[in-house]
């Protein structure tokens, strides 16, 4: 495709492709050039060059010798716009999803529902990029936007025409899921997490907001889960554009919530829609494997999906891989829960989820996690420290910080916790110290398959480790 086709110039020079790491460059690439976290991608303008690349989007201020300088006060944007036109077409339907808790979650029983409506359908986030038949991690729960934009294109070419993403701030503020036409934007929950990026709760509102105020379409729909408190500013937002909103949840107006029944292994939800009453058998539990079913179920029917079909296939939904995966059995009985809860507020939720499914104690490990949110570490203390009856603390992904640090940290926030540094051997402890009527959650790491010590992923999976830990 010719440059100026992409960017509206005159330009005739062929593009191959583009790039926002100059080491990625090959003749032909359009070269992104931004600020960093860490580094200036401007720094690496006249290498990208060298290595061919024919233009450049970079902040007008930027010096650009050898290829075309595409000045823009905001190039992550215009890189998007830019790269989104090359990369198109997409999946007829997209919809994104953000939230401090349950993007992931939400984005897979989005799938799971279009599935079952006969759509092939996809969905991008922390888990990587799953279809019916198969599932590749890109390593961040949204990509970078060349990969994100390669990734969506290639679906389509698959035959993929309904795809569900995980909007992230750090995605949502560098502008890494631009140019894609999104139908209908979810917002599930706001609460503390990633203050180390975004440094004050507003400006993660902030980053959060940005995907109804831009990124979502002028004629789409903003699904909200109407009981979160920061709900009033997603709505705000939305019809500040004129933009319709589905509001789902006990205060929801379009899929009332109006009770919630624990059953053995899941849950009776009564939901209200347009009049009509919808008994559902959620097979889940928890309230916020409800609240993110009743979210995906919003974003489904924005696009179209029937009321009365979407809520009947909830009643099919399979659990969402390492949140609140049952493990394994105890030999004294006890079950043993793997979840992903690594803030305050999902450590909440998901002590929350397994309590009236407790005869005995709840036996809780976890951690957190290094080169993040600081202030985070006491609050999962005293959350756990409340709502637990046996607290291990452990290490989750130290990554650059010193693990007994961290620890020391969370261990501020719990006043009765035992600290065993060795993951292993904390699950290896708490399920020792379980009895039949007792249940073990060991929380943080969900799906993931490594602990980050140092630049070293050493292999690390809570489930298989349960499994071990409990003959
Ligand atoms: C803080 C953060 O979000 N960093 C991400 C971001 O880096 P950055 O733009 O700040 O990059 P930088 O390292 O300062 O470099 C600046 C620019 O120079 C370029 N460069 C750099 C070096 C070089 O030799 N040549 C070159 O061209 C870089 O490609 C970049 O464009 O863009 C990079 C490329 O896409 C990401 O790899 C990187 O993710 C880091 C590894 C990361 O850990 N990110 C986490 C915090 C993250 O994004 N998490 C979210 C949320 C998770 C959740 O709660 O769900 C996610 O979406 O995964
Ligand atoms: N709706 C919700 N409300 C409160 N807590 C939730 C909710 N959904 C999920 N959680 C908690 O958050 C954990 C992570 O869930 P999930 O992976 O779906 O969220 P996420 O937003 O994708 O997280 P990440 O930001 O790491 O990608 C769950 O294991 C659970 O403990
Ligand atoms: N997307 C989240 C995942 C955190 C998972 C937890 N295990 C940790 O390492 O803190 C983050 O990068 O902050
Ligand atoms: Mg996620």
């Amino acid at each position: 495709m010719k440059l100026g086709t992409l960017t509206g110039t005159g330009e005739t020079a062929t593009v191959t492709g583009f790039a926002i790491d100059h080491r990625k460059v090959a003749p032909g690439t359009v070269f992104g050039a931004f600020p960093g976290a860490r580094l200036n991608g401007e720094d690496y303008i006249a290498a990208a060059v060298a290595g061919g690349a024919i233009a450049v989007v970079a902040r007008p201020e930027a010096v650009v010798e050898g290829a075309v300088h595409i000045a823009d006060p905001a190039p992550r944007r215009r890189f998007g716009q830019i790269a989104a036109r090359f990369f198109a077409p997409f999946p007829d339907v997209a919809v994104a999803v953000t939230g401090t808790n349950g993007k992931t979650s939400t984005v897979e029983m989005v799938r799971q529902l279009w599935r079952m409506a006969g759509f092939s359908a996809a969905s991008i986030g922390t888990l990587g990029v799953t279809t019916g038949d198969d599932r590749v991690t890109t390593g961040l729960t949204t990509p970078d936007v060349v990969t994100f934009l390669s990734n969506v294109a290639g679906l389509a070419r698959e035959g993929v025409t309904h795809v569900a993403f995980e909007a992230s701030s750090h995605g949502l503020d560098q502008y890494r899921s631009e140019g894609v036409a999104v139908k209908a934007a979810a917002f599930t929950n706001l609460s503390r997490d990633h203050l180390d990026y975004h440094g004050t709760m507003e400006a993660y509102l902030a980053a959060k907001l940005r995907l109804f105020t831009e990124v979502l379409s002028g004629d789409g729909t903003a699904v909200v889960w109407a009981d979160d408190a920061h709900a009033a500013d997603v709505v705000a937002a939305a019809k500040a554009r004129g933009i319709g909103v589905l509001s789902v949840g006990s205060a929801g107006e379009t899929l009332k919530l109006v009770s919630r029944e624990p059953t053995l292994l899941g849950q009776t939800l009564t939901i209200a829609a347009e009049g009509k009453t919808h008994v559902v058998k959620l097979p889940l539990i928890g309230a916020y494997q409800a609240a993110n079913a009743l979210v995906s179920a919003g974003l489904v029917i924005a696009c179209g999906g029937d009321i009365a079909a979407t809520l009947a296939n909830l009643a099919r939904l399979q659990p969402v891989r390492g949140r609140l995966e049952r493990a394994v059995i105890a030999k004294s009985g006890a079950p043993v829960y793997v979840d992903y809860a690594h803030t305050p507020d999902a450590l909440d939720a998901a002590i929350s989820a397994l309590r009236p499914h407790v005869g005995g104690r709840l036996i809780v490990v976890f951690g957190a996690g290094g080169d993040r949110d600081q202030g985070k570490r006491v609050e999962m203390g005293r959350v756990a420290g409340a709502m637990a009856d046996v607290v291990f603390v452990t290490d989750d992904n130290p990554r650059g910080e010193d693990a007994a640090s961290i620890r020391a940290m969370v261990m501020a926030g719990v006043r009765h916790a035992t600290e065993i540094g060795s993951r292993r051997e904390a699950i290896g402890a708490a399920i020792a110290a379980a009895g039949k009527d007792d249940i073990v959650l060991i929380a943080g790491k969900g799906h993931e398959q490594g602990q980050i010590v140092g630049d070293l992923v050493l292999p690390f999976d809570d489930v298989s480790v349960a499994r071990e830990m409990a003959v």
